[in-house]
């Protein structure tokens, strides 16, 4: 019997994640710390049984937005005066929204904060009986090659060394989980940005993206704290990256597909350009334009959702 198989007692019963860890079945309590929720202390099932998409992204007003940005596109009601509840607002760790089968929460900036996060969320998602999820990462990068606002779905996270493997270090030693992302759900969200003629507003391209541990010596930039290379250097290294076929960088596309390829989940990353890396380093958009970009892919990320919600209702 497989180690996933003698998790589940029923075994007709369809699975959420792959790979589970089999000691949560003995554990009489499981309190999610960074959430502030738990297992005996809320009626999980009540609150979370009929999620169906996760989405997130590092800051809690991006979610937040996107919560209400949803909550109108599938004509939700909430009662006059009343808004959307954060349903972690006792922790200043994460803040967390759900819409109909739809939850929203923020991860924080880099793997360690979103590992938390998606260890927390993963198993409340269990206990709560959840079937059939599909998980989205909503961020911003850096483009490369590619103009500011431009939306990038990503086929394949990348490490430093440009490897598609998310390396976790477990008791002292290496586990690599693989970070392709889902093939058949990048092509239905770049045949959505077509049907709704995303391109005569922004472009939306794909190509791999590389996840860095840090903002500055990690991308390459020349604006850091420390940097013992020149820029030359730095462009030549942007250059073969475009070349190998990376068009952005950020902080998370590792450990989001590492886990949920691990757990065997459906899930997408998508993120929107704040400035092409080959010209700059800093981030000298506006905060008006930087708002307006961050919701570029709620656009094509919210019509994938609708449409599903859509057709399971039929
Ligand atoms: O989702 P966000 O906008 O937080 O993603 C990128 C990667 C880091 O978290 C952060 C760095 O500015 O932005
Ligand atoms: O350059 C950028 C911009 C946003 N987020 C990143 O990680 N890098």
């Amino acid at each position: 019997m497989g180690h996933f198989d003698a998790f589940n007692n029923d075994l007709t019963k369809k699975n959420t994640f792959h790979n589970l860890n089999n000691h949560l079945n003995s554990l009489e309590d499981d309190y999610f710390y960074h959430l502030y929720l738990g297992k005996n202390q809320n009626d999980l099932k009540a609150m979370f049984g009929d999620v169906k998409f996760v989405c997130m992204g590092g800051t809690s007003k991006r979610m937040q937005k996107f919560a209400h940005y949803m909550k109108d596109l599938l004509g939700y009601r909430i009662p006059t005066g009343l808004t959307l509840n954060d349903i972690t607002k006792i922790t200043d760790r994460y803040s967390m929204y759900k819409v109909g089968p739809v939850l929203f929460a923020n991860h924080g900036i880099g793997c360690p904060s979103l590992s938390i996060l998606l260890n927390e969320i993963m198993k409340l998602l269990h206990y709560a009986g959840c079937e059939d999820l599909t998980f989205f990462r909503i961020g911003t990068c850096g483009g490369i090659g590619v103009d500011p606002g431009t939306v990038i779905i990503t086929d394949q996270a990348v490490d430093g060394l440009l490897r598609p493997e998310y390396r976790q270090y477990i008791l002292g030693k290496e586990k690599i989980r693989e970070t392709q992302c889902d093939r058949q759900l990048i092509k239905d969200l770049l045949k959505i940005s077509d049907e709704m003629q995303i391109s005569r507003k922004f472009s939306v391209v794909n190509g791999k993206t590389l996840c860095a541990h840090d903002f500055y010596e990690g991308q390459s930039r020349i604006d850091g704290v420390f940097c013992d290379y020149t820029k030359e250097e730095k462009l030549d290294f942007l250059k073969q990256c475009y070349e190998k076929g990376v068009v952005n960088m950020e902080m998370e596309s590792l450990c989001f597909a590492g886990m949920l390829n691990y757990a065997k989940v459906k899930f997408g990353i998508v993120c929107v350009a704040l400035l092409n890396r080959l010209e700059n380093d800093q981030i000298t958009a506006s905060h008006e334009l930087i708002l307006e970009y961050q919701e570029r892919p709620f656009e094509i990320i919210g019509e994938y959702v609708r449409r599903k919600i859509m057709n399971n209702e039929e």
